[in-house]
């Protein structure tokens, strides 16, 4: 099986045009995986479970492996040559990277460092999801805000890392999304599941029900037929939800599916960030063939104005985001 760096490589050589300034991040955001992913799996063991004490930016408490994750992933890719400047879940502001090395970089990126963050306590899958950006600043300069605030259709790559039963690292360029399964006997993403396709039509809903009452009644309309369909309609859906948006996209995206984090009455943006985890997998799963939306338009056409800004989103297989958006908006 092909490893991720010989996959990465492969590309480049079909892309004579290609600098390897990619492959290299992409390389970068493995090794930090690796990482984290040794801490995950001892997570028990280790000093590394329960809460730091302190609250990010966004009024969360923070997870000790939130931290980690974070440091790991930011410092892995100021080390390496691909990155001019991070922006992440767990930090106030973007970090644009100082030196001269990394301001010659094209690339800058958005991460989410341990997504799931509930989940980690209690050993259920959780993950990492980043976003890739070529800057619109000039290289050789620090990297500006107007480099993180751009479309999520502008991302040159996007992807998350699942800590489960498995460690994989999916990731999507405008080619394709590849799926790659850690090997833990020679430490390598090796190539599982290429060429991921989102099939059109699924039999599962992932929704959080403890807020059913305080969702927009169009929400509520396609919840309840979720689970009214009659078996000649191809119902009724199954309800699955997990607590980490990465494990819930990735099963939805391999079996087919829909996922709903909807505004509520108290939180009409509903709680998903825009830049660092609805952007990345608006963008896997438009490339394989999925849908994702605010419930009006697509999340990769929204203009972002902050970093940690959120949207309510909706997305998965084509056909079951034509039927939300019928019961939504008739
Ligand atoms: O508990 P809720 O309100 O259903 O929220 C669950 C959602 O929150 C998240 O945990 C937010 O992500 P973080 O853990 O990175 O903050 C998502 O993974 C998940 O889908
Ligand atoms: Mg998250
Ligand atoms: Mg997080």
């Amino acid at each position: 099986m092909l490893t991720l760096d010989e996959f990465t490589i492969q590309q480049l050589k079909r892309f004579p045009n290609a600098t390897g300034e990619l492959s290299g991040l992409l390389r970068d955001i493995g090794l930090a995986a690796k990482r984290v992913n040794v801490e995950v799996n001892k997570a028990g063991l280790a000093d590394i479970l329960g809460d730091t004490g302190g609250m990010n930016v966004q009024g969360e408490e923070v997870k000790k492996l939130d931290v980690y994750a974070n440091t790991h992933f930011t410092e892995v890719l100021q080390r390496g040559i691909s990155c001019a400047g991070v922006g992440s879940e767990e930090m106030d502001d973007y970090i644009a990277f100082e030196d001269d090395v990394s301001r010659q970089s094209k690339y800058v990126c958005l991460i989410d460092p341990l997504d799931g963050s509930s989940n980690i306590d209690v050993n259920i899958s959780i993950g990492t999801i980043f976003g890739v950006y070529r800057r619109v600043s000039e290289r050789g300069t620090a990297a500006t805000q107007a480099d993180f605030l751009q479309k999520g259709r502008s991302q040159i790559a996007a992807g998350y890392i699942i800590y489960g039963s498995s460690t994989m690292l999916v990731y999507a360029t405008r080619r394709g999304v590849n799926g790659f399964t850690l090997d833990p006997s020679i430490g390598e993403f090796c190539l599982s599941h290429p060429d991921i396709q989102c099939p059109a039509q699924g039999m599962i809903y992932s929704v959080n029900h403890g807020n059913f009452f305080s969702y927009g009644e169009g929400v509520r309309r396609y919840i309840d037929q979720c689970q009214q369909k009659a078996p000649r309609d191809g119902g009724p859906y199954t309800q699955r939800y997990s607590g980490s948006m990465v494990a819930d996209m990735h099963r939805n995206l391999l079996k087919g599916g829909i996922f709903l984090y909807p505004g509520t009455t108290g939180k009409p943006n509903g709680k998903l960030r825009l830049l660092y985890e609805c952007n990345p997998f608006a963008f896997i799963l438009e490339v394989a063939g999925g849908v994702a939306t605010d419930g009006h338009q697509p999340i990769l056409d929204i203009q972002p104005s902050t970093l940690h800004q959120r949207t309510p989103f909706f997305a998965g297989s084509r056909e079951m985001m034509a039927e939300l958006h019928a019961w939504m908006h008739n």
